[in-house]
């Protein structure tokens, strides 16, 4: 099945480009900035990811970027990653990045796309990884701020394929945000927002009904609720997802108690992503084979989600239909 898993060109919808940095690019950046890290070796920092609960991993997660100052710094963080990726048969990347945890430090936006750019460019060109570009607003900072990132990000919003809503998800519903997803939508740039990972139910509804999004991010909660379950379905949202993340952040106690089955019973749009791959134990592929592991599940089943990532990938249609392609051939049809 690995064998497999591998061969079986995987879209990932949900990635945190920040939660790709391994601790040996931590620890070469931080030298090449002069940035004192509370760790002494590689050792004491998987020590650190012993996470609690989600705000347990975001206080580490937040300390980690302090060594992206440059933009080679972050041209450096995507290349690592893309290659790793490519490597275990990953063919598109949709990533997120926080530029409020940046910005905030005195990194600015043409920095950090300067960088993801360069990257983005050469994955592209060696190793015919594409990707797509989704700028995320902190939710437990305040909504004018969010506002006046998506306002001075306007030499870039032609190259944003969505925006998204991240970090501390408790005590921060999506209604906050209204106005400043109303404005993403204005310019024309599609929504997509975390709901349902940690917070209630009512979450997810605010995300659909206020924010207008196309994509739920985890969305694992819906479960709790028929009627919204029913209309996840009846639409045909997608849900992004992310099993070894959900076990590490105590979301599910394991991976053989998580609800992915129980959501693809019910006839959801469901896709498997790696969230922070650094932190919570590999990519795409770790994810995958954890759910071969836990629920038995056989090729079928992995094609299935693997087309269900493609249809719903900020994607053109012609490479859509290379992908297809591709994966008709991997899966023997
Ligand atoms: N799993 C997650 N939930 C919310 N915000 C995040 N930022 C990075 N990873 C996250
Ligand atoms: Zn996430």
């Amino acid at each position: 099945m690995h064998e497999f898993l591998k061969r079986l060109p995987k879209v990932e919808l949900h990635l945190h480009i920040e939660g790709t940095l391994e601790p040996e690019l931590l620890f070469t950046l931080a030298e090449r900035n002069g940035v004192m890290l509370p760790y002494a070796s590689i050792e004491d920092v998987y020590a650190a990811y012993d996470f609690s609960d989600l705000q347990s991993f975001l206080d580490i997660y937040y300390q980690g970027m302090s060594v992206l100052q440059k933009p080679e710094d972050f041209y450096a963080l995507a290349m690592d990653y893309f290659r790793r990726a490519s490597d275990e048969g990953v063919v598109h990347v949709e990533m997120h990045f926080d530029p409020q945890a940046h910005i905030s430090r005195g990194v600015g936006l043409s920095t950090i796309l300067e960088g993801l750019s360069l990257a983005r460019q050469e994955a592209e060109s060696e190793l015919g990884l594409s990707s797509a570009l989704i700028m995320a607003f902190l939710r437990d900072r305040p909504a004018a701020e969010a506002m006046q990132v998506l306002e001075s990000a306007k030499p870039y919003w032609d190259i944003l394929d969505a925006v998204g809503l991240d970090s501390a998800e408790k005590g921060n519903p999506p209604e906050k945000f209204s106005e400043v997803f109303g404005r993403a939508k204005q310019i024309g740039i599609p929504r997509v927002a975390h709901a349902g990972e940690e917070g209630p139910v009512d979450y997810i509804y605010q995300a659909l009904d206020l924010l207008d999004v196309c994509r739920i991010d985890h969305g694992v909660q819906c479960l709790q609720d028929p009627a919204l379950v029913e209309r996840l379905r009846h639409q045909g949202t997608v849900l992004t997802v992310c099993p070894l993340s959900n076990v590490r952040l105590k979301v599910v106690e394991s991976m053989q108690a998580h609800p992915l089955p129980q959501l693809l019973d019910a006839g959801l749009v469901v896709t498997i992503n790696s969230d922070d791959p650094a932190y919570f134990g590999g990519g795409m592929l770790a994810n995958f084979m954890a759910c071969h592991q836990a629920f038995g599940w056989q090729e079928a089943v992995f094609c299935k989600l693997a087309a269900n990532a493609i249809d719903n990938a900020f994607m053109g249609e012609v490479r859509k239909a290379q992908l297809y392609k591709q994966l008709k051939k991997v899966a023997g049809y």
